[in-house]
């Protein structure tokens, strides 16, 4: 099978081209080709498939010609991935599967319109963030009050006064399972300065990852609502580099570098 690899601020991710929809990728095999040690490691998986071979994505959908079958290190499956997404549509371009300036991808979520900045950065039309309501992270022992919030996934985005630095995400952090069900992707957050915020994140299904896009968005709603705003552009710094957020009244913008690094032959098989 052939695979190619890419990264959006450090986010990774191993791409199926599969445009036909031929390859059953069972959970167990996404896990381990996402295995650091005994696969070619990284964060999730991004199988390609044209929209209309997809069974996964509803007739609206079908607008879109290319569906992103995103699936978490572990072989579950998301509604949506933000810094995927921008990997996704840099895959796409440099196949001359899609033309820029800018084109719509179907997700399990919807379909999302990517554009190509001129720079080279790719943005993502995140939609409307939802707040839902407020919980609790817990890390270390520590509990982190936070924003519920839903990107098509759902997210608890926390404001902490301890630096996110020093936290152990080595573990799965604490929290509220009657409030999320289907488990839940945790941003710790420190505001600095105006408009700039520095994140971590422990993601559902991936663990700790040195970025992740559609908690870019949730921490920065969650962050503007610290100051009264819900719009404006904020600058999101994580371990793998830095992000841009815009927020305006009906919808959100997720700015970063999205590359490919490698293509090969996969020889892992069912
Ligand atoms: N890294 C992604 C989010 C991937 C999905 C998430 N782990 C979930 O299960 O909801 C991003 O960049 O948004």
């Amino acid at each position: 099978m052939r695979f190619l690899k890419g990264h959006g601020t450090e986010n990774d991710f191993v791409i199926l081209p599969d445009p036909d929809g031929e390859v059953d990728v069972s959970a167990a095999l996404v896990a381990r080709i996402c295995d650091r040690r005994a696969g070619l490691g990284a964060d999730g998986v991004l199988r390609v498939v044209r929209t209309k071979r997809s069974h996964e994505v509803s007739e609206h959908s079908s607008a879109a010609e290319w569906f992103m079958d995103y699936r978490n290190a572990d072989g579950s499956v998301a509604e949506m991935c933000g810094n995927g997404m921008r990997v996704f549509a840099r895959y796409l371009l440099d196949a001359g599967l899609e033309h820029a300036p800018e084109f719509g991808v179907a997700t399990r979520g919807g379909v999302r319109r990517v554009r190509v900045e001129p720079n080279g950065d790719i943005t993502v039309d995140m939609g409307k963030p939802v707040v839902q309501g407020e919980s609790v992270a817990t890390v270390g022992g520590q509990e982190y009050a936070g924003l519920h919030i839903s990107l098509g996934n759902p997210h608890l985005a926390c404001a902490i006064g301890d630096p996110v630095v020093q936290l152990d995400l080595n573990h799965q952090p604490g929290f509220d399972t009657g409030v999320f069900p289907t488990g839940v992707n945790i941003e710790l957050f420190n505001p600095v300065g105006t408009s700039r915020v520095v994140m971590r994140v422990f993601e559902r299904g991936s663990g700790e990852t040195r970025s992740c896009g559609t908690g870019a968005v949730a921490t920065a709603v969650a962050a503007a609502s610290l100051t009264g705003d819900t719009t404006g552009t904020w600058t999101v710094e994580v371990p793998g580099g830095t992000l841009t957020v815009i927020l305006d009244e009906d919808t959100s913008y997720l700015s970063g570098p999205a590359v490919i690094v490698a293509s090969g032959e996969l020889m892992l098989a069912e």
